[in-house]
């Protein structure tokens, strides 16, 4: 996949299927955007090519809160999801007010054209433009609409995939995200009880703009070396120990290898419960013993 500024953009030839949208997380309801894009491309002999925001658009418009910068994925996972859905160039192109003052029309006449769409795919409910409307075909391009996914008689939306992973409800964000939620974080120095405890564990610390799945104890896989291994993980401030830093913490099963330095990434599998003070160390155990038959089982 061929990605570029779309402001630094010359001469480009190709004839394309266009899909607009920003898609974060790239859940099930965009991938069949992406699915009907790639049997068009197919049919018509065209490349996939896409114009996106680098953030989300709601910065561009309100109050600025740090929670907009928040996203489903990093920008780098995104660029690997827009990829394997068979996206051939990816353009970004930053919202500014001046941007968004166009209006559809002169979107597409002076930004899209640039891409020489035969055919615009969008979502069904996709407006643009200052005057916020629908695009429409025309002689020259193309405008499919693909309508929208449901699960449980509710879209699937980036908003409804956020608000469950915000509560720890990660299976069913996987459910509708179409493949397992994930967290990449580089592993650093905590306060080396875990060792005591029987449970070393990974603490990880994220650079990324992205959501935390809520407090609680879960079952993760890791990616290490291309392979997936079974662990669990706790997402809180280790209450039993009066903790005041927010730490997200793997311990992997079945493992005895140092971690530091490392980027790993976590697959957030299912929660398991929420985060206990508890009167001691050895309590704390006995529920750790709990959870690992659980994670192992699941
Ligand atoms: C699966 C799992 C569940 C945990 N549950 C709790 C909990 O309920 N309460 C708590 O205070 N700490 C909990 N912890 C966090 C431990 O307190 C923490 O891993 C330990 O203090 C080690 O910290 P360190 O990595 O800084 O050495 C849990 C950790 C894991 C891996
Ligand atoms: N099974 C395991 N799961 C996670 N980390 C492990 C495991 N075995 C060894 N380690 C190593 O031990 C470290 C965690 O030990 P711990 O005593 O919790 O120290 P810290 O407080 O620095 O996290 C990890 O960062 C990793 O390098």
């Amino acid at each position: 996949m061929n990605i570029q500024n779309f402001d630094e953009l010359t001469n480009f030839t190709e004839q394309t299927v266009l899909v607009l949208g920003y898609f974060d997380g790239l859940h099930r309801g965009h991938q069949a955007v992406f699915a009907e894009a790639r049997r068009i491309a197919t049919v018509l002999n065209l490349k996939i090519a896409v114009l996106t925001f680098p953030e989300r658009a709601e910065l561009t418009f309100k109050q600025f809160h740090t929670d907009m910068l928040l996203k489903l994925t990093s920008d780098k996972k995104r660029e690997a999801l827009f990829e394997a859905n068979g996206v051939d160039f990816l353009f970004y192109k930053p919202l500014t007010s001046k941007f968004a003052a166009c209006t559809s029309s002169e979107f597409v006449e002076n930004f899209c054209k640039k891409l020489n769409p035969k055919v615009i795919v969008t979502g069904f409910d996709y407006t643009t433009g200052s005057d916020m409307v629908n695009l429409k075909s025309t002689d020259e391009i193309r405008v499919v609409q693909v309508p929208e996914l449901k699960e449980g008689n509710e879209k699937i939306s980036s908003t409804r995939i956020r608000d469950l992973i915000k509560v720890g409800e990660v299976a069913e964000a996987n459910s509708l995200l179409g493949y397992e939620y994930e967290t990449t974080g580089i592993v650093v120095h905590g306060f080396k009880r875990g060792r005591e405890i029987g449970y070393p564990t990974a603490n990880l610390v994220i650079k990324d703009y992205i959501h935390i799945p809520a407090v609680g104890v879960y079952t993760v896989d890791v990616i290490r070396d291309g392979k997936r291994l079974r662990g669990f993980a706790s997402i809180g401030y280790n209450d039993t120990f009066e903790g005041v830093e927010k730490t997200i913490e793997v311990n992997v099963f079945d493992f005895n290898e140092q971690l530091y330095g490392e980027n790993l990434t976590v697959l957030w599998l299912d929660r398991i419960r929420g985060m206990v003070k508890f009167d001691g160390m050895e309590t704390l155990i006995e529920q750790m013993k709990k959870d690992e038959i659980q994670a192992r089982n699941f």
